[in-house]
């Protein structure tokens, strides 16, 4: 029979509350002046810690009338309390069903956790382990920052963990693929039937690709909704949040909004010093410790540079038959060095900047300032809009680059989004204007 303060506490949350934090919260212990609870998860008890204090305090004073503080630890929970239930069904194991080959290095076991992706990691385990309790889990985050990594981490676990359970891991990419093929051979029953029935496990990875592609999107909203019916865990990554998702339906939108949307952060220098040793391991290499720090020093967030950097300098230093040393690797990570996030955005923007120089008439320190001159205002309102429209960049990415604030960014789409909605001439004629002299000017370069 569980203590009094866990009964207070379960009737005066909500079920859904209830089932997804408090069912592993535990009594340890009731000292004269403290009230000790355990829970075998580090996310949980710091989510219980920080969102759940004060109905805490209350169940405590109503169950045993006074006011003690209390205390959350984390307790390693036994194995057994983490085994896989049994399979009550038929003998035969199925071979769990992959439609892509997972890569067996994107374990969880290879992917180094540093204080940013705590509590994803947390997260993700805990999904690997209870399919179906946090639904739909949505990751998202910019490039090279290891989401398809945590994705195939997940699948691998839970094949591992629930053997019988069918796993289906694709890109959002071959998802569209297979339904084009599906329609055109005739067999759109069949690819439903593979999708929305046979899965127990959808893992969809680069959502962000559908973007435009409406009819996928309108498959993809009934296979997502048929399988959430069911229970069946669904885990999405994307490049950018579900709300800038931009074209997506309302309605899967709020759909990927209704589970658990975490983001994978970019990995500070220590976390990447940590993620240079793993990634040369994974090559049989062991990095010696100031060539790992000078990696992770000099090579920002994307870990696919990082990575790439760690595969030239094995190949290299094989080659010239030259040890891996400072000296050596500071040869090489010459190619692989990154300007600041800012400067090589800016950069791979540029054109973009002189075709707005051009049409307004303004010039790039104007769109950049602060100026509120009507023609420099709306200049920046087109080229934010721009960036948003033609070049895929996030809300986060465009005030990164213009070094804008976030409502600033969200009020100049919406401005020059309802203008294109009401079908303002001037203003979409201004928009094709930029587009056309962009075009002009890359091919002319
Ligand atoms: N925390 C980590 N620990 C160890 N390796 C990592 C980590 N994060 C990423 N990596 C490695 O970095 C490389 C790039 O990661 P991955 O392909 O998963 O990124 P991504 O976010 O999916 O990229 P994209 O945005 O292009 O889809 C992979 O080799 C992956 O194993």
């Amino acid at each position: 029979m569980s203590h009094r303060i866990i009964r207070i506490l379960e009737k005066k949350l909500s079920r859904k509350t209830w089932d997804n934090w408090f069912t592993t919260l535990e009594i340890k212990e009731i000292t004269g002046d403290k009230v000790i609870f355990k829970v075998g998860n580090l996310f949980v008890k710091d989510w219980l810690q920080s969102r759940y204090g004060k109905v805490i305090h209350r169940a405590i004073q109503e169950a045993i009338g006074k006011d003690l503080p209390f205390e959350i630890i984390y307790e390693s929970p036994s194995k057994d309390a983490f085994e896989p239930e049994e399979y009550k069904g038929p003998l035969v194991k199925k071979k769990p069903l992959l439609l892509s080959e997972l890569n067996p290095e994107y374990t969880f076991e290879n992917f180094v956790v540093g204080p940013e992706n705590r509590a994803l990691f947390e997260v993700a385990q805990e999904i690997a382990r209870s399919p179906g309790k946090f639904n739909p889990f949505f990751i998202y985050g910019g490039v090279g920052l290891g989401k398809t990594h945590m994705l195939q981490a997940i699948a691998h676990r839970i094949i591992e963990l629930y053997p019988e359970k069918r796993v289906l891991y694709i890109t959002s990419e071959r998802f569209m693929n297979d339904m084009i093929e599906a329609i055109r051979g005739g067999s759109i029953r069949d690819f439903r039937e593979q999708y929305r029935k046979k899965a127990d496990v959808l893992l969809i990875d680069d959502i962000q690709f559908l973007i435009g592609k409406e009819g996928t999107q309108r498959e993809l909203f009934h296979t997502f909704n048929e399988l959430h019916d069911a229970g069946k865990q669904i885990i999405i990554c994307s490049d950018r949040t579900p709300d800038e998702l931009n074209g997506f339906p309302d309605r899967l939108i709020s759909r990927f909004q209704m589970g658990m949307v975490m983001e994978i952060a970019s990995p500070s220098k220590e976390t990447r010093y940590k993620i240079a040793k793993r990634l040369a391991i994974r090559e049989s290499v062991e990095l010696p410790d100031d060539v790992a720090m000078e990696l992770a020093r000099r090579i920002d967030g994307n870990l696919r540079r990082l990575r790439g950097a760690i595969i030239k300098l094995i190949v290299q230093s094989g080659i010239y038959k030259e040890e891996i040393d400072l000296a050596f690797a500071r040869q090489i990570i010459g190619s692989f060095q990154t300007d600041s996030p800012r400067v090589r955005a800016l950069t791979e923007v540029d054109h973009l900047i002189k075709a707005v120089e051009k049409v307004m008439g303004v010039t790039r320190e104007e769109i950049m300032g602060v100026s509120r001159t009507k023609n420099v205002v709306k200049a920046r309102q087109l080229f934010i809009y721009i960036l948003k429209q033609e070049y895929g960049k996030t809300v986060q990415e465009i005030a990164q680059l213009t070094g804008k604030k976030h409502s600033t960014v969200i009020h100049s789409i919406k401005k020059i989004s309802n203008s294109v909605l009401r079908d303002n001439k001037y203003i979409k004629d201004l928009i094709s204007e930029i587009n056309n002299t962009v075009a002009t000017d890359f091919a002319a370069s």
